[in-house]
C-alpha cells in the first residue's frame, strides 16, 4: 500500500517563519487562506480588485495586488482558475518570484501541460485537495480535513517536499491523510476522475435516470428525489464504508437490482468510452481543446452551461430545496453564472 502520511508524521516548522501568498480567493483560495491562518501561518492574499478582494478583506486578510503579494512571499500558492493561470503568471507572478522561494499549485494542469514554465531558481510543488474548496474549509472547521496529494516538480532548496507536507498540515489535509504523487499523475487522474466519474459521469447518470422516469409519465418531484436527492444519502454510505457498507444498509431487493441492472447501465462499452477519455487526457487532446475554448471566449462552455441550468431537474430541484431548509446552502449558491474569461 502507498504510504499515507498524517499530521504526526510531518515536521511543520519549515513553513513557520515564511510568508505565504495565496493568489485567488475562490473555492480553494478562501479555504487555503483561512485554514493556513487558523493553523498559525502568516498569510497574505493576492488579488485584482473585485468581489473576491472585498470578501478577503471582509474576512480580515491583508490583500495586495498579485505582483505585490508574490514579491513579499516565500511561498506562492496559485489558486486562480486553471485557464487564467498562464496569463496572470507571465504578467504578474514570474518577474516577482524571489529566488529560492516556492511556487505551488492545487492542480498540476499548467505545469504538466507546460502552460507555465517556472524559473530554475524556485521550488515548485503541488498540494491538491481531493475535494471541493468549500469542504476544505468546512471540514477544517469541524476538526477534520479533506485528503490531498502532494508532489514536487522542482526542488532547488532541498526543502520542497517538507514545504509541501507542512502546507498540507496547514490546510488540514494531513488530518485526513496525504499521499505522494507526481504532477503528471495528479493532473491525469484528476481530469479523468472529474470527467468520467465525479462530475461528468454522475451528472449524466442522474439526468438520464430523471429523464427516463419523467418521460415515462412519473412525477418530476418523485424522479428528483429518486435520482438526485437520494444520491447524497447513498454516497454518504459509500464514503463511510465502501460498496459493502452501502449494500449492507440498502434492502436486499435493491442489492439484487444493483447486481443485475448496474452492469446493464455501466458496461464494457462505457468502460471503452472511459478509456478514450483517459487517452485524450494523457495525450493532451483534452487540454488543447480547453485552452482553445478559452482563447475563443468560451462559446461552447457558456452555451452548455446556460442550457444545463434550464434542465427540468434543475427547475424542480430549486423548488424542492426551498422547502428543505436543512439542505446546506453555500454550494448551491455557488451555481456558476455564465462567465466571460479572456485569456490573452
Ligand atoms: N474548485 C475546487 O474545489 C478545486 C480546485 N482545484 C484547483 O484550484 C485552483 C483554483 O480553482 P478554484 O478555487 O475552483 O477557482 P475559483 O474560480 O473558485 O476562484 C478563482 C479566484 O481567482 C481570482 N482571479 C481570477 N482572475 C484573476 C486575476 N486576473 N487576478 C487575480 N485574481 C484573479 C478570482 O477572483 P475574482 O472574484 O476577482 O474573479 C477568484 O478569487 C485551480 O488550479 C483548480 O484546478 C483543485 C482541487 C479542487
Ligand atoms: C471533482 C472536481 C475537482 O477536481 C475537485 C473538486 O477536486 C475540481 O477541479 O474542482
Ligand atoms: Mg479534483
Ligand atoms: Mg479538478
Amino acid at each position: 500500500m502507498s504510504k499515507v502520511l498524517y499530521e504526526k508524521d510531518i515536521q511543520k516548522e519549515v513553513l513557520q517563519e515564511k510568508k505565504i501568498a495565496v493568489v485567488g480567493y475562490g473555492s480553494q483560495g478562501h479555504a487555503h487562506a483561512q485554514n493556513l491562518r487558523d493553523s498559525g501561518y502568516d498569510v497574505v492574499v493576492g488579488l485584482r480588485p473585485g468581489k473576491s478582494k472585498e470578501k478577503a478583506e471582509e474576512d480580515g486578510f491583508e490583500v495586495l495586488s498579485v505582483a505585490e503579494a508574490v514579491s513579499v512571499a516565500d511561498v506562492v500558492m496559485v489558486l486562480l482558475p486553471d485557464e487564467l493561470q498562464p496569463s496572470v503568471y507571465y504578467e504578474s507572478i514570474q518577474a516577482n518570484l524571489k529566488s529560492g522561494s516556492a511556487i505551488a499549485f492545487a492542480h498540476g494542469f499548467n505545469i504538466h501541460f507546460t502552460q507555465v514554465v517556472p524559473p530554475l531558481d524556485v521550488d515548485v510543488f503541488l498540494v491538491a485537495p481531493k475535494g471541493p474548496g468549500h469542504l476544505v474549509r468546512r471540514t477544517y472547521e469541524e476538526g477534520a480535513g479533506v485528503p490531498a496529494l502532494y508532489g514536487v516538480y522542482q526542488d532547488v532548496t532541498g526543502n520542497a517536499k517538507e514545504l509541501a507536507l507542512a502546507y498540507s498540515v496547514g490546510i488540514g489535509a494531513a488530518r485526513a491523510g496525504v499521499l505522494e504523487t507526481t504532477f503528471q499523475e495528479e493532473t491525469e487522474t484528476d481530469l479523468f476522475g472529474e470527467q468520467a466519474v465525479l462530475c461528468g459521469g454522475v451528472t449524466s447518470l442522474i439526468k438520464a435516470g430523471f429523464e427516463t422516469l419523467t418521460e415515462a409519465g412519473y412525477q418530476p418531484e418523485v424522479a428528483y428525489f429518486e435520482c438526485l436527492h437520494e444520491m447524497k444519502l447513498i454516497v454518504d454510505l459509500l464514503y463511510e464504508g465502501g460498496l459493502e457498507n452501502m449494500r449492507y444498509s440498502i434492502s436486499d431487493t435493491a442489492q439484487w437490482g444493483d447486481f443485475v441492472s448496474g452492469p446493464r447501465v455501466i458496461n464494457a462499452e462505457t468502460k471503452e468510452r472511459m478509456k478514450e477519455i483517459l487517452a485524450d487526457v494523457q495525450s493532451g487532446e483534452f487540454a488543447k481543446g480547453w485552452i482553445l475554448e478559452n482563447q475563443a471566449n468560451r462559446p461552447k462552455f457558456n452555451a452548455t452551461n446556460a442550457k444545463e441550468n434550464q434542465h427540468p431537474i434543475e427547475k424542480v430541484g430549486r423548488e424542492l430545496r426551498e422547502l428543505m431548509p436543512f439542505v446546506k446552502q453555500p454550494l448551491q449558491k455557488k451555481q456558476k453564472d455564465v462567465k466571460v474569461h479572456v485569456t490573452n
